[in-house]
């Protein structure tokens, strides 16, 4: 009999470290003379992570929401045209971070009745030091999301321990414990593991898992799934015009603290490459980066009740696109 196609999903919340180590997977699977295949959720509406990844991969984008809030049957569709499409010999799927899991478990399951396909696991990546601080406040609906993306875990990565104190590492491996029985749980920084390692800790996804009762599931499952991250919004920002590095590192400094999630492509009055900027929990990173092809300057920013008015006010004014309001004029009669 021929043999199934493995996927993996990966999941975590926005910023964690998905693509981080979406890349470092498919370098390996590369070396290993492997073709692997891609599929990347978006909720701003252009793939900038897809930028990271080399140009030979086949990728199919799903931008502008959610996977899980839209039909199944859309992700079954793109998987299964990718798969007759390109071939692969394993396929990734990279989550928004805002994502529910299991509603893209049940895609793939699904396709796996009429498409030689098999779940092999999900990967879910977790921002430690973000984690540790909602842990420590108990609340908000990032945290239950949150727990929901590590309850379903078939392997957890404890990514960005550089942020935390080396005692705090052994407390939230406790906490995971607690919310997930099974899953291996892997402490790393910029998801720094041996991909075989990592891929043989992969388990078996534990669907009788999903999480009953409690304050976030009232409603029924579907109105859940959805409910549980209908807190995030996402404001996709076009530039007209450079702007100037610095005013721009400072705008991305003093972000408001609702905006947690922020990356995009600029290019600055005073330098003379184009950038291609992170910014995920308070923590910003700037790379020289040449798109391939077309890519306009754009930035996405993705939080929870901001005021996606007063950011492209901003932005504006650093594009100079915003005419600061005239002095009144004095009149000496
Ligand atoms: N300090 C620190 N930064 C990290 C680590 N891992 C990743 N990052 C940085 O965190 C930012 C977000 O990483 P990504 O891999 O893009 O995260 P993601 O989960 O794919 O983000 P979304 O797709 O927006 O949900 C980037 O600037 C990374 O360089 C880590 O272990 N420590």
């Amino acid at each position: 009999m021929e043999q199934s196609l493995p996927v993996y999903i990966l999941s975590g919340f926005l910023g964690s470290g998905k693509t981080t180590l979406l890349q470092r997977l498919l370098d390996h699977w590369n070396h290993q003379g492997l073709r692997p295949a891609v599929i990347m959720n978006e909720l701003g509406e252009v793939n900038l992570d897809g930028l990271l990844v080399e140009q030979s991969v086949p990728m199919a984008e799903m931008l502008g929401g959610c996977i899980c809030c839209t039909s199944r049957g859309d992700l079954s569709t793109e998987l299964t045209t990718l798969v007759k499409k390109e071939s692969p010999d394993v396929v990734i799927i990279e989550a928004t971070g805002a994502a529910n899991p299991l509603e893209i478990v049940d895609a793939v399951t699904e396709t796996s009745l009429y498409q030689q396909v098999e779940l092999k696991g999900l990967i879910t990546v977790v921002d430690t030091a973000h984690l540790l601080e909602l842990y420590r406040s108990q609340q908000g609906a990032t945290y239950r999301l949150m727990q929901e993306q590590i309850r379903c875990a078939s392997v957890l990565i404890l990514n960005k321990t550089d942020r935390i104190q080396a005692a705090e590492i052994a407390e939230i491996s406790e906490v995971l414990r607690k919310w997930n029985a099974y899953a291996e749980i892997l402490p790393a920084v910029r998801c720094e593991l041996e991909p075989e390692a990592l891929l043989g800790s992969v388990g078996a996804v534990h669907m009788e898992d999903r999480p009953e009762g409690g304050e976030h599931m009232e409603g029924g499952a579907e109105g859940v799934m959805h409910a549980s991250h209908d807190h995030v919004m996402a404001y996709t920002h076009y530039f007209q015009n450079p702007v100037n590095s610095e005013e721009f590192e400072r705008f991305v400094k003093e972000l408001p603290r609702d905006v947690y999630r922020a990356k995009g492509i600029v290019t600055f009055t005073d330098t003379s490459s184009r950038f291609l900027f992170q910014y995920a929990y308070r923590e910003a990173d700037f790379m020289r980066i040449t798109p391939q092809g077309e890519v306009p300057d754009v930035a996405v920013f993705i939080g929870e009740h901001f005021s996606s008015g007063e950011l492209r006010r901003e932005l504006l004014r650093l594009e100079r696109r915003l005419l600061t309001r005239p002095a009144a004029v004095k009149r000496s009669l």
